[in-house]
């Protein structure tokens, strides 16, 4: 059955849920949102967000052995409406604004700090924040936890005695040092991208939703993109495009999608037997995550129930005073928190706390690739996380500055003991080691899709997809350096921004 819209896109995550909802404000223009996973996905009260992972709202990925440490990690990834804004930790917070800066100077123009303020603005409502540099009447409501975690006080008390600076806003992406999270959790409920943005258009006659409905491939046609081929159960659909159509499958999704539909590295291409639509070398590589570990502690006394997401205080700083720009985020997370190649003899819930270390600015690059010509085989991911040894230093860094905050005479009242890595591992290559077994993703993975100017670009600064009219990528995989910060915010941003951009609406 073939079907025609003005616009499609494909996934209805957050750049997704985003995208619909702006290019269907005219009345006059139909728009199709297409997303492979449920239309209400799987909930949990946010304290016990991760038991969202391994559930239907899920992909449930696994990474390949990396080749710096010989393990593997789980990559949880939103599936269905509301994507990965529908599974997250609820943080929302931008990187810092070098981040943004360095891809305006390597050829993203119009994507610098300043450019993207008044997107990040409209996407947001940040009651008691400064309306100079946030939002006060976009669709999603964020605010810090109030009350705070008892614990996560003391850590900011903690971060001031080591020296760092305790600033009002460090979600609005200008300042360095310790400062409470805005978390998108409104009357003690997630606030998903779904909630905010898509919920309240989908009464609109003039934007369909269609879920579990897996885009196949894109059709092309003398080099435009025309249609959405995709599967519901056993049959298959064609879904045209009058005007464009947008991929919003976010990292992985957008990547697959192009390669299945014969746009990417032609070796890789050919060598599973798909045509050649696009020789397209950047696509599926350049990824990028920040890796993770903790220090955790045992507590002193039982811990008060966290209500919120249970990680409501975050610190960003650099891991050398010679850093060019803040490249470490350290965040305060009121239960034990730890890697599950670790082994469990660490405190349970309410029994201990921990501190999150990750490096913001990770150089290591890795890829996503198809292991075969089909939508439903899994991709191989790799994103080769410590490839770099720079990396490592970082986070080398990172635990030696949890640890002197752990230590730090404002959280005496609540320190039993260091549990992990414990006391005894201070050598280099014994840190190396704990960073290696204790790995795990922040699932930020952004980059597969980037916008550029050069030959491996594979977006131009209106994330136009090179060599091929009529398609853009407008989702977390644009990023060409990941940014220093959670990354929800930011990809809101990027979709608001391409919404305007599509509308001829930019600023
Ligand atoms: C467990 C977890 C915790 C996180 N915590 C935080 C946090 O606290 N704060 C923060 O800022 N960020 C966090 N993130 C990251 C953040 O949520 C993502 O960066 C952001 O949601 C990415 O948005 P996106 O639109 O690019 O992709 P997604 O939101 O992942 O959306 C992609 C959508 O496309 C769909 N799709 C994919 N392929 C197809 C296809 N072929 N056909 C149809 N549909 C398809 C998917 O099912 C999905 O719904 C977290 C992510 C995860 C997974």
């Amino acid at each position: 059955m073939e079907t025609t819209y003005d616009y499609v896109v494909v996934g209805a995550g957050t750049a997704g849920c985003v995208l619909a909802t702006r290019l269907s404000e005219d009345p006059a223009v139909g728009v199709l949102l297409l997303e492979a996973g449920d239309r209400s996905p799987a909930e949990a009260p946010p304290p016990v967000w991760p038991t969202l992972q391994g559930t239907s709202a899920d992909w449930a990925g696994v990474s390949v052995p990396q080749a710096a440490t010989g393990g593997v990690v789980p990559w949880p990834r939103g599936r269905g409406v509301g994507g990965s804004s529908a599974i997250n930790g609820m943080v929302f917070t931008r990187g810092h604004r070098s981040s943004y800066d360095a891809w305006a100077a390597a050829g993203a123009t119009g994507w610098g700090f300043e450019d993207l303020l008044p997107y990040f603005r409209r996407s947001e409502n940040a009651p008691g924040r400064d309306p100079a540099t946030r939002g006060v009447d976009g669709p999603l409501t964020v605010a810090p936890a109030s009350p705070g975690h008892p614990v996560a006080q003391a850590l900011l008390a903690a971060a001031q005695q080591t020296g760092y600076p305790v600033v009002p806003d460090l979600n609005a992406g200008l300042d360095e040092g310790f400062g409470w999270s805005d978390l998108n959790i409104v009357d003690g409920r997630r606030q998903s991208a779904a909630d905010a943005y898509l919920a309240p258009a989908l009464p609109r006659p003039n934007l369909t939703l269609v879920t579990d409905a897996l885009a196949h491939r894109l059709l092309t046609t003398g080099g435009r993109c025309t249609a959405v081929q995709y599967g519901v159960g056993s049959e298959v659909f064609t879904a045209r495009a009058d005007r464009e159509i947008v991929l919003t499958a976010g990292t992985v999704g957008s990547a697959l999608l192009l390669m299945l539909s014969g746009i990417g590295p032609a070796a890789h291409l050919r060598q599973l037997g798909i045509e050649v639509v696009a020789d397209l070398p950047g696509v599926g590589s350049n990824l990028q995550d920040h890796p993770r570990s903790t220090v955790i502690y045992s507590a002193a006394r039982p811990l008060p129930t966290g209500r919120t997401n249970r990680a409501e205080v975050a610190g960003l700083v650099r891991s050398d005073p010679s850093a060019a720009a803040p490249d470490l985020q350290l965040q305060l997370v009121d239960m034990p928190y730890y890697a599950p190649a670790l082994p469990p003899s660490i405190p349970g819930t309410g029994e201990g706390w921990s501190i999150g270390i990750s490096a913001m600015t990770p150089r290591s690059r890795g890829t996503v690739r198809l292991t075969a010509a089909s939508p439903d085989a899994p991709p191989r991911l790799d994103p080769n996380y410590y490839g770099d040894p720079h990396d490592v230093a970082v986070m080398t860094a990172g635990l030696r500055i949890a640890r002197t905050i752990g230590t730090a005479p404002a959280l005496d009242s609540w320190r039993g003991a260091e549990v992990l890595p414990g006391p005894a591992v201070q050598d280099p290559a014994e840190v190396r080691d704990y960073l290696f077994q204790s790995l795990r993703t922040y699932s930020h993975q952004v980059g597969t899709c980037r916008i550029g100017l050069d030959d491996r670009a594979v977006v131009d600064p209106q994330l136009r997809v090179r060599g091929i009219d009529a398609l853009r990528v407008a989702d977390a995989s644009v990023m060409p350096t990941i940014v220093s910060g959670n990354t929800n915010a930011t990809v809101c941003g990027i979709a608001e921004r391409a919404a305007a951009l599509i509308t001829g609406q930019t600023d």
